[in-house]
């Protein structure tokens, strides 16, 4: 079953593309060989060969090779999910069966290894196959690999990634303990990795101390990330859905015991949303995606990188605010333009003054083959070359501002020999050309090189190892960030009226590009007032952050005040959230007219109410969680209360209960107490579902354990749980419903016939004496004459499979498939029984127990 143990949903609606959903819509005629009007893409651009060739990301002798590569088709990478139960059987399928098999169909077609671990992923978990869509369609043994990826993708055991794409969250050292941020995470394949990499390490804990908190400015885009990331079974994601530049700090300035809101827990909560790690794999031109994506030949031109330089920045600012002193964030493109990489990487460096330092990472995972990030660039605009600011200013070019550039410098600050920026604020000493920097005549300069150890970031180019392009830099925290003022478009380009700022941006706003559309109108405009706007009022990320970080007394208490009103406002027309107090409208009101006064850019994030999401509430009605526990005999020691929550108001219609982590509670804990900063569009792990069905509804519990949540609470199940011999635990994914008297170990059935009426958990007994979580367990309902599989038939299918070969490769020959009647596959699920009775309503509970209403 898919993740850990697997989240049993339809995944139709979401086939088209995990990892690529973001980028620019394929037309038909483009996509589809097969449709007349289709044309083979254009391979080329002589503007990117101008650009790159003058920026000179590869010497002038590989040229040829890096453009012959990037014009091949970039081979299938997938990864092995880690925490799946049968991660070691994929792996062992994968270096015995496939490798062998395909052996030959490689040579036949000149490729040396068919597929091939990666070399540099820990484990032999990601893994790269050499042939090609068409190449995988071709014969059956190819066929039979095709099938397995397909299956095992849509399962959830293996994930379908570039291989590139994998790198950034190894180099974020991530522990089970840490908080991780990831600011631009949709469509989910690095939330997914990091939380792969939390479990792992945590070594089968099913409730690691850490969390990840996912956030996508695309509410769509999260949709598929929340999606993907089912998959996984966890209880230690939350999902957002903000501007990762004006990503909300949380800071409460009570220390607040948890006990007090939700708990008798005296533990300290936390009191301010910081992070151990952070990842910014922002959005960006995406050329290093060129082999996945060849549309984007066409589409490419040398702007692209300049239009999302500033926000880059500002979200990798935004990032490094939210990160602890000590921590690590990595920030990343799948763009090879510089303007999109090192100079931001320049700029941030910069702008924190030795706050944080760019890390040599080139001991971490070496065999990885990456280049030294480059020192010297050159910016184009417009057709026009520009090797530094002094030119874009000479040329009037408004879009284009000093950090751009290799020395980041504003000539404007030398030639008026001012040591103030244009806001009349003093700059940043490092900003500043320093006397013996002095330029004679800036006519003089030609090329500039950074002087900031840029060779420290990494370049994978596709020639060096048959992948994609990308960009990483590790950064380190050392202290807190500097205050400050923000440098950004305004007073680095002298872009000091909304108009022209405007104008400026208009330009850049042409194409569509990776996760920002850019392109439209109204989005455009959005952004360009927003960052006009934010130009014109000088509020920088720095600032935000001097706000955070020194904070004094008088701001603390203004912060408080505006998280209890913005929570007391919430509650005006809601309900009272995790048993805070009502409160009076007006007063509130009042309140909010003052605190507005003084708190204007918090404002923007602290709406009274998220429109169009859901609320996110603690479940604490005893009664029912009372009746579960006694239901199912819950062990007192599983942390229960103030771990459930809700997404209705209506507490007497509460569906789901979803069940989070210690981490994540304490997240939901101080956002309750800052008025709800948070945009959370999805949290928790789906634990218990209401049962509607008629037969449901007369059970003494009336609520089921949901397939995501079994493996959390299996090990403190002590009632409606039996332990079925391999034979009737196989009988039961094979026939979906069987009767209590026609299991083969006649004393399970009789066990069966026992159990209440509902929801039961059935364990494949090997071993053990209890089920622990790495048990194989299945949800079933126990209805009066037969018990019924509560699972998906594809699930059952691959179940199945993997229990059969796990017996042959035991060869324990009592249980060989055959013994155990264990059908064809396709008999199986073309036959009645084989609906499944998941996503339960009351028609499928009625048809798999057909003795409900006897
Ligand atoms: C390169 S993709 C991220 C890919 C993702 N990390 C993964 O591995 O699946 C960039 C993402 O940034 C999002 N985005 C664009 N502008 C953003 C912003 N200002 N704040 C946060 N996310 C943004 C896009 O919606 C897109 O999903």
């Amino acid at each position: 079953m898919g993740g850990r143990r697997g989240s049993r949903t339809q995944r139709k609606h979401f086939k088209q593309s995990r990892e690529n959903v973001w980028k620019r819509p394929k037309t038909e005629s483009s996509s589809d060989p097969n449709n007349p009007a289709w044309q083979p893409f254009a391979t080329q651009n002589p503007s990117f060969d101008e650009y790159y060739k003058e920026q000179r990301i590869v010497s002038p002798e590989e040229w040829d090779a890096f453009m012959e590569m990037l014009r091949k088709p970039l081979p299938a990478a997938f990864r092995i999910n880690a925490t799946s139960q049968f991660c070691e059987d994929i792996r062992s399928q994968l270096a015995n069966d496939f490798m062998k098999s395909l052996q030959a169909e490689a040579i036949e077609g000149g490729d040396l290894e068919p597929i091939k671990p990666l070399p540099w992923y820990p484990d032999n978990l990601a893994w790269q196959s050499n042939f090609s869509r068409m190449q995988l369609r071709k014969n059956q043994t190819l066929e039979r690999f095709h099938e397995f990826l397909k299956l095992e993708t849509e399962i959830g055991n293996i994930s379908r990634q570039e291989a590139v794409s994998m790198v950034p969250p190894l180099f974020l050292d991530v522990r089970p303990d840490h908080f991780v941020l990831d600011v631009c995470a949709a469509p989910g394949s690095k939330t997914f990795q990091l939380l792969e990499i939390i479990y792992h390490s945590a070594k089968g804990r099913f409730l690691p101390d850490g969390m990840v908190l996912a956030n996508d400015l695309d509410v769509q885009r999260c949709n598929l990330l929340i999606h993907q990331t089912k998959r996984m079974c966890t209880a230690n994601l939350i999902v957002t859905n903000h501007e990762g530049q004006h990503f909300p700090g949380c800071r409460s300035h009570k220390n607040i015991s948890n006990g007090s809101e939700t708990t008798n827990n005296l533990e300290q909560s936390i009191t301010q949303l910081l992070f151990d790690r952070v990842l910014c794999d922002v959005p960006c031109s995406g050329d290093g995606t060129l082999r996945k994506a060849p549309d984007i030949w066409r589409k490419w031109n040398g702007g692209m990188g300049n239009g999302l330089h500033c926000l880059q920045i500002h979200i990798a600012m935004r990032g490094l605010s939210l990160l602890k002193v000590g921590g690590r964030m990595v920030y990343s493109t799948c763009s090879m333009n510089p303007v999109e990489n090192e100079a931001v990487v320049a700029e941030i460096l910069r702008r924190c003054g030795g706050s944080v330092e760019l890390v040599d990472v080139s001991n971490e995972l070496p065999q990885l083959i990456r280049r030294p990030g480059l020192t010297k660039w050159k910016v184009r605009d417009k057709g026009v070359w520009l090797p530094s600011y002094k030119d874009a200013r000479k040329l009037q070019r408004n879009g284009i501002v000093p950090s751009m550039f290799p020395s980041g410098k504003n000539y404007a600050d030398l030639t008026n020999n001012n040591q103030k920026s244009e806001n009349g604020e003093s700059v940043n000493a490092e900003d500043v050309v320093q006397p013996d920097d002095t330029i004679s005549s800036i006519d003089d300069l030609e090329e500039e090189v950074s002087d900031l150890p840029l060779q420290r970031c990494m370049r994978i180019v596709p020639h060096d190892q048959n992948t994609g392009a990308f960009f990483i830099a590790v950064l380190h925290k050392v202290s807190h960030l500097p205050a400050i003022p923000d440098k950004s478009a305004t007073s680095q380009g002298k872009l000091s009226t909304r108009s022209e700022l405007y104008e400026n941006l208009s330009d850049q706003a042409t194409e569509e590009i990776n996760g920002l559309e850019v392109s439209s109108v109204d989005g455009a405009d959005e952004k360009i007032l927003e960052v006009a706007s934010k130009a014109e009022e000088n509020i920088s990320e720095m600032a935000l952050e001097a706000a955070d970080e020194k904070i004094s007394e008088e701001t603390s208490e203004v912060d408080e005040k505006i998280s209890e009103v913005a929570l007391e406002a919430d509650l005006v027309d809601d309900e009272p959230a995790g048993g805070a107090p009502e409160s009076n409208s007006s007063e509130a009101a009042d309140k909010k007219t003052d605190s507005a006064k003084t708190g204007e850019k918090r404002k923007l994030q602290i709406q009274s109410k998220w429109k169009g999401v859901d609320p996110v509430l603690f479940f604490q009605d005893e009664t029912i969680i009372n009746s579960i526990k006694t239901f199912y005999g819950i062990d007192e020691s599983f942390p229960f209360t103030g771990h459930l929550v809700t997404r209705n108001k209506d507490a007497n219609h509460v569906k789901r209960i979803y069940y989070v982590s210690k981490s994540v509670k304490d997240v939901l804990d101080l956002n309750f107490r800052v008025g709800q900063q948070l945009k959370i569009t999805s949290v928790g792990l789906k634990m218990f579902e209401r049962q509607s069905s008629r037969e449901g509804s007369s059970a003494p519990c009336s609520f089921r354990i949901s397939s995501e949540g079994l493996p959390v609470i299996l090990p403190y199940i002590t009632k409606q749980i039996l332990y079925a011999s391999p034979a009737d635990f196989k009988h039961l994914l094979q026939y979906k419903s069987i009767k209590f008297a026609d299991f083969v170990d006649a004393d399970f059935g009789q066990k069966a016939a026992d159990l209440m009426l509902g929801c039961c958990v059935i364990v494949l007994r090997e071993d053990h004496v209890q089920a622990d979580a790495l048990a194989i367990a299945i949800g079933c309902w126990k209805g009066r004459s037969s018990l019924s599989v509560m699972v998906t038939a594809m699930d059952c299918q691959e179940l199945l499979e993997r229990l059969s070969a796990r017996m042959e490769t035991e060869k324990n020959g009592t249980l060989a498939p055959e013994s155990l009647g264990v059908l064809d596959k396709k008999q199986d699920m073309s036959g009645e029984n084989g609906t499944t009775l998941e996503d339960h309503n009351v028609e499928a509970m009625k048809i798999q127990d057909t003795n409900a209403s006897e």
